[in-house]
């Protein structure tokens, strides 16, 4: 037992019940990746709604295993769930961006990568609001402090959401409190990823780990090389954090 986030975790369930009230809304709808953010986040809303909230798995050229982890988090918390594959969409549109894109100059693999891996977390933003909208339901988002901190999100992909409950936690938190809600042991277990490319991992590619990023946070000292990158990372992604400018007349 851990009294602390036990109080936290009761708080944030709490927190999310009068968020849906205050909105006339009925519910909460969350995307289901396999990993640990949204897993926290999956047992949070199926607590705060049981009968009124939903899981939405939606693979995109996904690993097996991402479906397979999605699925046994749904299940291990109860929640309603459903599978929606968006794979051949995301190619269809894929392809036609990248062939009018070549028809207008030469465009780099790099750009394009990024392209079509942010595609991957609109198109899933997408389909969570079309449900929420359908069902009169909160969309809920599942950033954790250092991702916020970072701007490690795809804008208006990921990152668009009506309710962020565990942005306030360090991400070593949030491994504290997937084992208080009995997220299975194989989420738990994996590592951090976005999943918008073969062998994608966070901490590669932000050059930079979650615990260091959590140190940070906390007000601890880390070295310089680590800080600059955070640091760097945040400057960068402070549009994202904003709503957009508006020019003054
Ligand atoms: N100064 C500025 N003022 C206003 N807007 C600005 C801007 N600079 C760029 N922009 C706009 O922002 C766009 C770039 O932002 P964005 O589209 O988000 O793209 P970007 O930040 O380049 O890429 C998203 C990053 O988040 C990572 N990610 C995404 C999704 C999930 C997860 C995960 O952890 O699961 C991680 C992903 O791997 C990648 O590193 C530009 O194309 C431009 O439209
Ligand atoms: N295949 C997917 N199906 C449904 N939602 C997804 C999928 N992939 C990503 N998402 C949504 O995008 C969010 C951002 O992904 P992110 O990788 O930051 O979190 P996570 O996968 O839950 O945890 P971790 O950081 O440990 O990988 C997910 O929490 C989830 O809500
Ligand atoms: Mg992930």
């Amino acid at each position: 037992m851990d009294q602390f986030n036990d109080i936290r975790i009761a708080k944030t369930i709490e927190w999310l019940k009068d968020q849906v009230n205050g909105a006339g809304a009925k519910g909460l709808v969350v995307g289901i990746s396999g990993g640990i953010d949204s897993a926290v986040v999956a047992n949070l809303i199926k607590r705060a709604h049981p009968n009124n909230s939903i899981g939405l798995i939606l693979p995109i050229s996904s690993q097996q295993k991402d479906v397979v982890d999605g699925t046994a988090v749904a299940e291990a918390a109860s929640l309603q769930y459903q599978i929606i594959d968006f794979s051949e969409i995301h190619r269809t549109m894929i392809n036609k961006v990248t062939h009018v894109l070549q028809e207008t100059g030469p465009i780099t693999t790099h750009f394009l990568k990024i392209s079509d891996a942010n595609l991957r977390a609109r198109l899933r933003m997408s389909t969570i609001y079309a449900v929420a909208n359908a069902m009169n339901y909160l969309v809920v988002g599942t950033d954790n402090a250092a991702e916020v901190y970072t701007g490690y999100f795809t804008k208006y992909g990921d990152g668009g959401v009506d309710l962020l409950p565990i942005a306030g936690l360090l991400k070593s938190e949030v491994y504290h409190w997937a084992e208080e809600l009995g997220v299975p042991k194989q989420i738990i277990e994996r590592a951090p990823s976005a999943g918008l490319w073969e062998g994608q991992t966070d901490e590669d590619e932000m050059g930079v780990t979650y615990e260091m990023i959590d140190q940070f946070l906390a007000g601890k000292v880390i070295p310089e090389k680590e800080k600059m990158i955070i640091q760097s990372m945040h400057d960068k992604t402070r549009h994202k954090r904003q709503m957009p400018p508006i020019p003054e007349w």
